[in-house]
């Protein structure tokens, strides 16, 4: 299996008493879906997933389980750990794991592949893994990326390094067979397709997503002219919504277009402020 595409993480919208607007979330889900994305991403980042109760968790993925069952479109949904990731047993919709090498501890790269080695074991679905340095504090060689590749029941990587460098270009120049090299880093996604990546998860395609979609598809076709066009204008999109901690902005670009009940976010974060919104509004 080799993911390609694009997949949309989505928000987790919450209503006026504070609870998860169900309502709203299978709206978006059937939105991006029409929009022309692959599949979805419960409980990324962009999901709010640490500031979720387990019910919440699970109300999540059952709602996207039965979005993704009855559209046939695939489903991934983030687990952090060996025991999450065995729990999705529950939804045999789910396509695959999101799972973020272990953050803070800095294992070096030999703790990141025992460490996948057993998640990947574990899990009841194939593995993404979510490489995001500047959050992990853990960077990974080219070669340590096709190292886990290697790995049984490990099926790409979601890139996200802040830009794209000397193991990108590294790793792209000679991609490991039968693995998905996905970006995640959403302001560096037509760069990073141009360099053969197979698509992206990416939050600000909630927002135009139709376009999202076709950069993807027109860099994997080879449609450079189209492509770079649509790279042009979507990357200071994606910079206008990243301008606070995601998905702040992103939630209230959605709440002032009418698709969500409220704009609040989970502390720690903070409600975006009135002009980064405005700004954002006016890219999209
Ligand atoms: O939730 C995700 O998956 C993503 N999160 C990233 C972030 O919050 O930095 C951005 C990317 O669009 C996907």
């Amino acid at each position: 299996m080799t993911l390609t595409g694009l997949y949309v993480p989505l928000i987790t919208p919450f209503d006026h008493d504070g609870a998860v607007a169900l309502g709203a979330l299978e709206a978006l889900a059937n939105d991006v879906l029409d929009g022309g994305a692959a599949g979805v991403v419960a409980l990324g980042t962009t999901g709010e997933p640490s500031s979720l109760t387990r019910e919440d968790r699970h109300r999540v993925v059952d709602l996207l389980a039965r979005v993704c069952g009855e559209r046939s479109a695939p489903l991934v949904v983030g687990a952090d750990s060996a025991e999450v990731a065995r729990a999705l047993s529950r939804w045999p919709q789910v396509t695959a794991t999101l799972s973020v090498v272990p953050p803070f501890l800095r294992p070096g790269e030999a703790g990141v592949l025992a460490h996948f080695t057993d998640l990947a074991a574990a899990s009841p679905v194939p593995v993404l893994v979510y490489h995001v340095p500047y959050r992990t504090g853990q960077q990974l060689s080219a070669g340590a990326i096709r190292r886990l590749a290697a790995l049984d029941n490990v099926v790409g990587v979601k890139h996200a390094v802040g830009g794209i460098d000397a193991d990108t270009v590294d790793l792209l120049a000679d991609p490991p067979a039968d693995f998905a090299i996905l970006g995640g880093e959403d302001a560096f996604i037509s760069p990073l397709l141009a360099l053969g990546a197979h698509g992206g998860i990416l939050a600000s395609a909630h927002v135009a997503t139709a376009r999202f979609a076709d950069l993807v598809a027109a860099w994997r076709a080879g449609d450079a002219t189209t492509a770079r066009a649509l790279g042009r204008q979507l990357a200071p999109l994606s910079t206008a919504l990243f301008a606070e901690p995601n998905p702040t902005v992103l939630k209230a670009v959605l709440h002032a277009q009418g698709r969500i009940p409220t704009a609040a976010v989970r502390p720690p974060l903070l409600a975006a402020t009135a002009e980064s919104t405005k700004a954002a509004l006016l890219r999209t």
